[in-house]
């Protein structure tokens, strides 16, 4: 029978969410928040957000218009490493050596979440970051169940998985040697896909080691796993995911697709500089390969230069949005009309995405970025650097086939001459043309995975709330 017969008797819905402490964690939740109050469940949903003060800014604006209510919890003071004042990662002066420090600071946080948590509406169920593995003890003591969301795609975390389980790499020497993951033999990774000394023996105290043991053990508690991501995109690694593991896998993505639902209406007020860029390079019909590296990107000086100098020998046409480091006037200078610069700037990457011109995306891999890639039917040259962005690449290079990949020289880093040839093949070659062809393919796709009462995602997510809602009727 239909369920809207039985409206009467739904339960309301009530949804908290706990978004880790950095952008590229709280992005996709908050398209989450967005999905759940836009879905068309015959009952009520309600969604609550938990974060800090700090975050809360951000989080009240990519919520702005909805009726989720926001909720700040105090972020501890005085944690020793951590300078004050600082609390998402995007703010860490080093975050390669603060991660750790800072992200097991946040569970000082539990006794205040607590509290608030009982302070609400009854909770149907919580979704928070794996990140957060705290808050999976939070929802235990308080009775309802807990999902977790580590903002990956399904194949990254099916290899990296299955790397562990099988020690497959503990014992190879070599950075550069590919071996095949048992579970998906076509699939050969390298010591240097993963991050720097993963593999090397610990002591049980050591804090990252710590870390991943306390993630892990919350994790195998939880009552499934979502993934911004969507079937028809990596259908093997959900099948696979769904009959070898036991964490129930939801695929509710493309999360980067919720807001363009909701904005499509609302007209900027006043257009950054970056868009009349863009549309200029529209009006004379060029091409622009749109460049930028995420939120947590550390590049080295070297690593820009080489980048800087690749662009200008391309001569292609590019916007560039970049954190840290200056490049000197001078480059600037060189590349003139052909190249813009954004530095330290917070500038709406879909938008940019979506804008006619853009043609091409050099990207660092971070999993929000490919699928706002995908969405926009925009090829991809890869340029992993870190976290599982090695892995992201392999699934948009060899399986997806929307992306090329640079490869790095052996004193690990990418080369100018290297950078500007797949640069130009990308812009301007029939690698290029094939790669175009395939995303356009997968974009389609993607724009129907949420589509109201027929797409998988939008099917996933009705399933989602009936099963912990309505006691699976
Ligand atoms: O000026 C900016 C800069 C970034 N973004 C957005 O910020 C997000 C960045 O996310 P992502 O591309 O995934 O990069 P990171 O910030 O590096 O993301 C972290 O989180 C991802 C999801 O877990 C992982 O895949 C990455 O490896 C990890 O570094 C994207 O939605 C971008 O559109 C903007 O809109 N404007």
């Amino acid at each position: 029978m239909h369920r809207s017969q039985f409206t009467m008797e739904l339960e309301k819905v009530h949804v908290v969410l706990f978004p880790y402490l950095s952008k590229g964690h709280m992005i996709p939740m908050l398209q989450l928040a967005r999905l759940l109050l836009s879905h068309s469940y015959a009952g009520d949903i309600s969604v609550t957000v938990f974060t800090t003060p700090l975050n809360r800014p951000f989080v009240a604006e990519s919520l702005s218009g909805t009726k989720a209510t926001i909720v700040d919890v105090p972020f501890p003071e005085n944690v020793p490493e951590i300078p004050p004042g600082i609390e998402c990662t995007d703010k860490l002066p080093a975050l390669s050596s603060l991660f750790v420090p800072f992200t097991r600071a946040t569970k000082s946080m539990q006794s205040d979440f607590e509290r608030e948590l009982m302070s609400l509406p009854r909770v149907s169920f919580m979704v928070s970051d794996g990140f957060l593995w705290w808050t999976q003890e939070s929802a235990r003591k308080l009775g309802f169940p807990w999902i977790v969301f580590l903002g990956m795609n399904c194949a990254s975390t099916s290899i990296l998985d299955s790397v562990f389980r099988n020690q497959l790499l503990s014992k190879v020497k070599s950075d550069t040697e590919p071996v095949s993951v048992p579970e998906f033999p076509w699939i050969k990774v390298r010591k240097c896909d993963f991050v720097k000394d993963m593999f090397a023996p610990k002591p049980t105290t050591d804090p990252g080691f710590k870390f991943i043991i306390d993630q892990v053990t919350s994790m195998n508690q939880s009552q499934g796993i979502i993934f911004n991501t969507f079937d028809d995109l990596e259908p093997v690694f959900l099948d696979f995911y769904k009959r070898k593991r036991e964490l129930k896998p939801w695929a509710l993505g493309p999360l980067c697709s919720v807001n363009n639902f909701l904005e499509g209406e609302v007209e900027e007020k006043v257009k950054p500089s970056w868009m009349k860029w863009l549309d200029k390079k529209r009006d004379k019909g060029c091409n622009v390969l749109y460049v930028a590296f995420g939120t947590q990107a550390e590049i080295s000086r070297e690593q820009l230069e080489e980048i800087a100098l690749g662009l200008e020998e391309s001569q292609v046409n590019f916007l560039w949005v970049f954190k840290g480091n200056e490049l000197g006037e001078m480059f600037e200078e060189r590349v003139g009309e052909r190249g813009l610069t954004v530095r330290d700037e917070w500038v709406d990457q879909r938008k940019i995405l979506e804008h006619e011109s853009v043609r091409g995306f050099m990207s660092h891999c971070g999993w929000n970025s490919l699928m706002e890639s995908i969405c926009s039917k925009v090829p991809i040259l890869a340029f992993p650097l870190a976290a599982e962005q090695p892995l992201n690449a392999i699934l948009v290079v060899e399986e997806l086939r929307v992306a090329e990949r640079v490869v790095t020289a052996s004193e690990g880093v990418v080369r100018r001459e290297e950078i500007a040839q797949k640069v130009k093949d990308l812009m301007e070659g029939e690698k290029g043309k094939e790669l175009r062809k395939n995303v356009e393919a997968y974009g389609k796709v993607a724009k129907k995975a949420l589509e109201e009462g027929i797409g998988s995602s939008w099917k996933n997510l009705d399933n989602l709330i009936n099963e912990f809602c309505n006691n699976g009727t």
